[in-house]
């Protein structure tokens, strides 16, 4: 019994795999489901004997070995029956993770324009609650096709073994309660389905709940929202109630009518009692044979229902079930020097008609900053998220000669770092917001961050928990921490958008010459509203509203561009009134 492994596997959009995959726990299934369900038939035949055994008067010893073998009959059963539950049990578990597995690695690889095209709650209840309904319907199957299927089969052969005409009449009623199950299967469908994303919706809601409750407070909207989200709750029960009122209120009903042979049964076989061709003990052999098979011939009805509510989960998840993608870690990165050149470079969001940037060129050699500054929407953050190569291109990146969509994925993220408008905090401590589990010393950046003063008044230093999404730490501070963590790895070129927003002009000013004297071997490329520190940096790329765009150094700028001078003056002044 070695431990679970939990490993990708390959074609995970075919459900008979997961079986496939689990051979020796399935195989320890078939020889425990097997053996189990035979041997239950040996009960009854047992306690008839028993029974004839007292009721004939036989000696007391063999009454008594007769019941010694019985309890350690019932022993055995049960112990086979413990063994093909842990197997049962161990592959629900292995199917269950391993979906998952597979699921979080297809979420890993989507492309962004998917992810953001993915409602959170739809998406979160695919891969956690309609994982555990559909492995929930395979391990029930699986269970049944031995418990009901092969126990059925072992009944109907013992009692026919019996009397076959019996039997036959005794037993004609359980597929009429079978194809009435048949006849619900599709309403069930249908009903689970819309509870199913009923579900996903309400997920999403408190996905939203929980992102914005800030703002949803600040504007005092708790009492509507909560109105909205009970009214939701309601229709939520509603549904639940339909979906599961058919599959499980239904079974008395499939039983009642799989028992009805039981007159046919006790007429027919205790005539052939009273003429003396059964003994009791057979007769109680065959009721209780009868009654057990017509028990779980309902509870057979009862599975095909719960098969079909585990459909809709399966069929909900199947699209995210695809093969498992690992990245190339091979890199072929030229670390000696770093030269960025870029030429008419026009890029266009996949959802957009129009380019947002258009023929932008300029160069940039290692050590250097280039900021990237215009009006509101002019396209800065476009252009530094260009720089990526997550999405296609037009016109030309090149790193260190080689053209950017030429080079892997792997090898952008070791070349690249990017800090994006938000700082993106995990609720964990400041190192390992940094460090995100690579273990290195974070005491240099700290101090480029100017984050070392900060740290003397924390009790627990860079082991500070900051909360859920940094609420702990002040927005200057999560800005800081955010930046540490895209300046760590010293890349060769490093997007900061917006990095100083909420920072203070003389930090601001500090980390700037941090950056000068401590990145030299990196190229960064510095998005910002604020100009004050652009004539301490190598070249400003100033976009238009027109798309057209100015490059050069601060001064080229300040004589080129009228629309820059003001903008930088302004700011001065602006910085001189504060001082
Ligand atoms: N993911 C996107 N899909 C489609 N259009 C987008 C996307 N992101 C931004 N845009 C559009 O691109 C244009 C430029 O946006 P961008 O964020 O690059 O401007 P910006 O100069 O950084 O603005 P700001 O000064 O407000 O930060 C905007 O008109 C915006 O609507």
């Amino acid at each position: 019994m070695s431990g679970l492994k939990i490993e990708p596997m390959k074609e995970p959009d075919k459900i008979i795999n997961y079986w496939k995959k689990e051979k020796f726990t399935v195989a320890c299934i078939v020889i425990f489901g097997l053996t189990f369900n035979n041997a239950i038939v040996l009960g009854p035949i047992y306690q008839g004997k028993l029974l004839d055994s007292i009721a004939g008067a036989e000696s007391l010893d063999s009454v008594i070995r007769l019941a010694v073998s019985f309890v350690f009959l019932i022993g055995m059963i049960q112990l086979l029956r413990y063994f093909k539950r842990f197997y049962i049990r161990r592959f629900a578990n292995n199917t269950s993770a391993v979906m998952k597995l597979m699921i979080y690695n297809n979420i890993m690889h989507k492309s962004l324009e998917a992810l953001e095209n993915e409602d959170i709650g739809n998406l979160m209840t695919r891969a956690v609650s309609d994982v555990d309904v559909c492995v929930e319907g395979m391990r029930k199957f699986t269970t049944e096709l031995f418990d009901t299927g092969v126990l059925m089969v072992s009944y109907l052969v013992s009692m026919l073994a019996y009397d076959v005409k019996i039997t036959v009449l005794s037993t004609l009623y359980i597929p009429i309660a079978m194809a009435l199950a048949e006849k619900l299967k599709n309403v069930i469908y249908k009903y689970s389905a819309s509870f199913r994303s009923k579900s996903s919706y309400i997920a999403g809601i408190v996905y939203d709940a929980i992102e914005n409750a800030m703002l949803y407070r600040a504007n005092g909207m708790e009492a509507q929202n909560g109105q909205k989200y009970n009214d939701d709750l309601e229709d939520l029960q509603s549904k639940a109630i339909k979906a599961n009122i058919l599959e499980n209120s239904m079974q008395p009903v499939y039983n009642v009518i799989a028992m009805l042979g039981v007159i046919t049964v006790i007429y027919l076989g205790g005539a052939k009692v009273i003429e003396g061709s059964w003994t009791v003990g057979i007769f109680s052999t065959y009721i209780v044979m009868f009654a057990a098979m017509a028990n779980k011939a309902s509870k057979a009805a009862k599975l095909f229902n719960s098969v079909q509510k585990s459909q809709v989960s399966w069929k909900r998840i199947k699209p995210y079930l695809a093969e498992y993608q690992s990245k190339d870690e091979a890199s072929d990165i030229d670390n000696s020097s770093t030269e960025l050149s870029v030429k008419n470079l026009s890029f266009c969001y996949p959802a957009a008609r129009e380019p947002i940037i258009e023929n932008i060129s300029f160069e940039v050699d290692q050590g250097e900053i280039i900021g990237v500054t215009g009006p509101i929407a002019s396209g800065k953050s476009t252009l530094g998220f260009s720089l990526l190569g997550l999405y296609p291109y037009i016109g030309s990146i090149r790193i260190d000669g080689k053209e950017l969509k030429d080079y892997s994925e792997y090898e952008r993220s070791m070349m690249i770092s990017y800090l994006g408008h938000k700082p993106q905090l995990l609720s964990d401590t400041i190192y390992n917001n940094i460090t995100l589990g690579n273990g290195k010393d974070i005491n240099s950046v700290m101090e480029d961050v100017c984050f070392d003063i900060d740290l003397q008044s924390m009790p627990d230093g860079v082991d500070t928990l900051v909360g859920s999404s940094g609420i702990r730490l002040s927005g200057g501070q999560q800005a800081r921490i955010a930046l540490a963590r895209t300046l760590l790895n010293k890349s060769k070129i490093i997007i900061l958008d917006d990095p100083f927003s909420a920072v203070d002009m003389k930090t601001e000013e500090r980390i700037i010459e941090n950056l000068k004297a401590n990145y030299k071997n990196s190229i960064i490329i510095l998005i910002s509203h604020r100009l004050t520190i652009f004539s301490r940096i190598n070249k400003i790329i100033f976009l238009y509203s027109d798309k057209t765009a100015g490059y050069g150094t601060h001064n080229d700028l300040m004589k080129s561009s009228g629309f820059y001078a003001e903008i930088f003056n302004l700011q001065c002044m602006a910085g001189d009134n504060n001082d």
